[in-house]
């Protein structure tokens, strides 16, 4: 089986890593700048407590000659799919299986879903440029579990979590969500199949809408996020509204805010990946965790005052900083 990980970062070098080392296909990488020279030079590379794994690694920043893949593991952050999608052509045949491993409001989340109308979303896929690029029909819908890093390029430092879950867009268990699964356990991850996955993504979102952006704007790790009671219940509050926003759109979320914090808060002191992207000076992922869900909230009626006070702050703090668009 031919698959290739674009986007070698922290999460698409957690998966490569591990697909490589399986040994049931050879995971080829679509990299750039110094992650692909890193690839190159080490191959995969993966720190777990004090063990370094490490595989072989085709490495190419030529969509072309990586050639039509039976799957593609898209890895990147939210505002460099568009650009991403447009490059990938050359990997996509008609059969091959698109998964995106990503946060967020995914590009086909309205399709099939009569409330939130049919239209691109703007905030994640302005202009239809992504669904343009990569089928919908092609797509299989995941949630990452998992806290990862890259101290340096091409190399993954992986925290915890090792959850995969995967779906249908359109719901329901289909034979290719089965196989991948399979390939997927194989390599050690904790699969899920779902026969619900925008139920998860939303589940998923539920946390990052808040943990992600406050933590980037705070510095703080999630323990001190929860323990300030003040910051909580803000988040809790912009919760909330993301619950009654699933509530109309297919994706009902039976918990409450707290019962969801009580269990982050278990996972101790780690450090988001918007977080990590704000330290390191890159372009935060706001658009698909926070901008999306106010788009969305906007189509079914529900007002999203907290969640609006979210992306205003974090979008002032990331253009003041050069970490976001300018207006
Ligand atoms: N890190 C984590 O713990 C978790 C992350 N996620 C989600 O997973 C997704 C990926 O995040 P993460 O792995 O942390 O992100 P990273 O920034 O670590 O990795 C993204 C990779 O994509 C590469 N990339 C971007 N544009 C291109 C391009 N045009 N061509 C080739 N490579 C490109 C980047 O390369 P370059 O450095 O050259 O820009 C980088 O290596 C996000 O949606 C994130 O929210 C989900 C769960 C946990
Ligand atoms: C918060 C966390 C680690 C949960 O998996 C995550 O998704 C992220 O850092 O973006």
């Amino acid at each position: 089986m031919k698959v290739a990980i674009v986007g070698a970062g922290a999460i698409g070098g957690f998966i490569g890593t591990r697909l490589a080392l399986a040994g049931q296909c050879q995971p080829s990488a679509y990299a750039r700048g110094a992650t692909l020279a890193a690839l190159r030079d080490h191959g995969w590379r993966m720190q777990m407590g004090e063990q370094l794994l490490q595989a072989p690694c085709h490495a190419s920043d030529d969509a072309a000659a990586l050639g039509v893949q039976d799957v593609v593991i898209i890895a990147v952050k939210g505002q460099a799919l568009a650009s991403v999608a447009q490059q990938i052509g050359p990997m996509l045949g008609p059969h091959t299986v698109i998964l995106p491993a990503m946060n967020g409001v995914p590009w086909w989340f309205g399709a099939g879903n009569a409330a939130m109308g049919t239209a691109p979303l703007e905030s994640v896929d302005a202009g239809g440029v992504i669904a343009a690029a990569l089928p919908a029909s092609q797509v299989l819908g995941c949630v990452v579990h998992a806290s990862t890093s890259t101290p340096e390029p091409g190399l993954v430092s992986h925290k915890m979590g090792n959850g995969l879950i995967i779906g249908e867009p359109a719901g329901g268990v289909s034979p290719r969500a089965e196989q991948l699964g399979q390939l997927l356990r194989g390599a050690g991850f904790d699969v899920t199949v779902t026969a619900n996955i925008r139920q998860d993504i939303w589940y998923k979102l539920w946390g990052n809408m808040t943990l992600n952006p406050v933590s980037a704007i705070t510095g703080a790790t999630a323990d001190r996020i929860l323990d300030d009671q003040l910051v909580a219940e803000f988040c809790r509050a912009a919760m909330r509204e993301a619950q009654q926003i699933g509530a109309l759109i297919g994706c009902p979320i039976a918990e409450t805010p707290e019962q969801r914090h009580l269990v982050t808060r278990k996972l101790g002191a780690f450090k988001s990946s918007m977080l990590q992207d704000a330290e390191a000076g890159r372009t935060l992922e706001l658009d698909a965790l926070v901008a999306a869900v106010r788009e969305i909230g906007q189509r079914v009626g529900v007002a999203t005052p907290f969640i609006d006070a979210v992306l205003g702050l974090t979008r002032l703090f990331g253009r003041v900083h050069g970490l976001y668009p300018q207006a």
